[in-house]
């Protein structure tokens, strides 16, 4: 799918921005650190812009809200388990060693509390700039891979985010 056409599938309701930039996709798969035995959970998937890059690994499963979505990723990503539905609702119930999620900010953050029940090894999350992760510090390295904007979505996103790696301490 070329950029356009990522461009006119975006539903700004979903606040639909499509990470293209092959260096921070890079920066991101670097960040989570996927190994071939690894069990890989993305939120928020969208058009699979990220999904179709992932390194290889056991299992891949993506989650998109958007059902208009639903068959573009079984497409652009047929490696993937394709499930439609409420990340907050579904993360739960699949077992994962690696999350990466690019949500809107308020189910980031709706995320972020529920991290500390989940079982991943290495999550890397897009958020906000003022995103909290304190509550995170007594169980998790959380630090900033970079961040991302402007060109680097499709469409351009016109917000300043960032990658943020959240890694479970002694795994
Ligand atoms: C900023 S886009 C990121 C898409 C893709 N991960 C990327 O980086 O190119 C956010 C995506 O999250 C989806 N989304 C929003 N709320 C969601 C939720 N509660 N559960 C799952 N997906 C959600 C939107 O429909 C949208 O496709």
């Amino acid at each position: 799918m070329n950029h356009d056409e990522l461009s006119a599938l975006a539903d700004p309701t979903f606040e639909q921005y499509f990470l293209v930039s092959p260096e921070k996709l890079q920066m991101l798969f670097d960040a989570a650190g996927i190994r071939p035995d690894d069990s890989v959970l993305e939120v928020g998937a969208g058009a699979g812009t990220v999904a179709r890059h992932m390194p290889p690994c056991r299992t891949l499963t993506v989650v998109e809200l958007d059902s208009r979505l639903i068959d573009t990723l079984r497409h652009e990503v047929p490696q993937a388990t394709v499930v439609q539905g409420n990340a907050l609702q579904i993360v739960p119930l699949i077992p994962h060693d690696v999350l990466i999620g690019n949500l809107p900010n308020v189910v980031t953050e709706a995320l972020i509390d529920i991290l500390p029940e989940l079982p991943f090894r290495t999550a890397v999350l897009a958020a906000g700039r003022h995103t909290d992760f304190s509550r995170l510090q007594s169980t998790f390295d959380v630090s900033e891979v970079t961040t991302i904007s402007g060109e680097d979505f499709r469409p351009p996103q016109p917000s300043v985010s960032r990658i943020v790696r959240v890694a479970r301490r002694g795994r």
